[in-house]
């Protein structure tokens, strides 16, 4: 099964409802299709070859992490999650370098510059490395070492064209992946900002 999921191709739609499946009625963000959204987001980087491994395995550490808290302390959403770490006191909390907090805080990152990047690519822009630029600078950039800033943007000058990226996404045709990009923008922006208030409101957005 695990062999299975490792093999089959990327597919956006996938991605698509793993992220529409994660806000219940009660606004939480649900940690088991948030996890399954970056499973696939990660299989498509992975695809990208070995220039983006850096990336990818710095992403795959990060969800292996929270999928091992998930199982330890059987969490079901990202504000259980927050509330069972903030339980040990904020100082606690933040002293530490495995928390799911601080994890989730990088992908959550993360996912603001997604938000950004299939926003430009909708947009029809052709050049993907300067929307990919763009959307960094405007999201995870400000929290990398220039080492990091400057291998990420060596990296996005690799990256496929927009006609490659489109068909990609396994949606059909171009008019249908770009449909595909406005069905799946508002549902991603819908975690970030559930997920940007959560931390906002614990004071959470700055944990080392
Ligand atoms: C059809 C369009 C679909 C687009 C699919 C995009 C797929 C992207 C998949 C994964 C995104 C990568 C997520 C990276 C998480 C980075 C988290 C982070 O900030 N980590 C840094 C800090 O961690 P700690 O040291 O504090 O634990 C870490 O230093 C980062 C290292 C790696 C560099 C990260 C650069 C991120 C660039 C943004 C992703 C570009 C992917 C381009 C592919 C289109």
């Amino acid at each position: 099964m695990a062999a299975a999921a490792a093999a089959a191709p990327f597919s956006l739609r996938e991605v698509l409802d793993a992220f529409r499946r994660c806000v219940t009625e009660q606004r939480e963000v649900l940690l088991e299709p948030y996890l399954s959204g970056w499973r696939g987001l990660i299989r498509f980087l992975q695809s990208l070859g070995a220039v983006f491994s850096f990336i990818s395995k710095d992403a795959v550490a990060k969800v292996a992490l929270l999928e091992g808290h998930q199982q330890q302390h059987g969490f079901v959403s990202l504000q259980s999650l927050v509330q069972h770490e903030l339980a040990a006191g904020p100082a606690a909390l933040r002293a530490r370098s495995d928390s799911g907090c601080r994890t989730v805080l990088r992908l959550h990152r993360a996912l603001r510059w997604l938000q950004l990047f299939l926003e430009g690519l909708r947009s029809g822009e052709p050049r993907t490395s300067v929307l990919c630029t763009d959307a960094y600078n405007a999201s995870l950039a400000q929290h990398h070492p220039w080492v990091v800033r400057k291998a990420a943007t060596v990296a996005f000058c690799a990256l496929p064209s927009r006609d490659a990226f489109l068909e990609i996404m396994n949606v059909g045709s171009q008019e249908e992946a770009v449909a595909m990009l406005g069905e799946a923008i508002p549902y991603i922006g819908d975690v970030y900002s559930i997920t940007q208030e959560l931390f906002t409101q614990h004071k959470l957005l700055d944990l080392p």
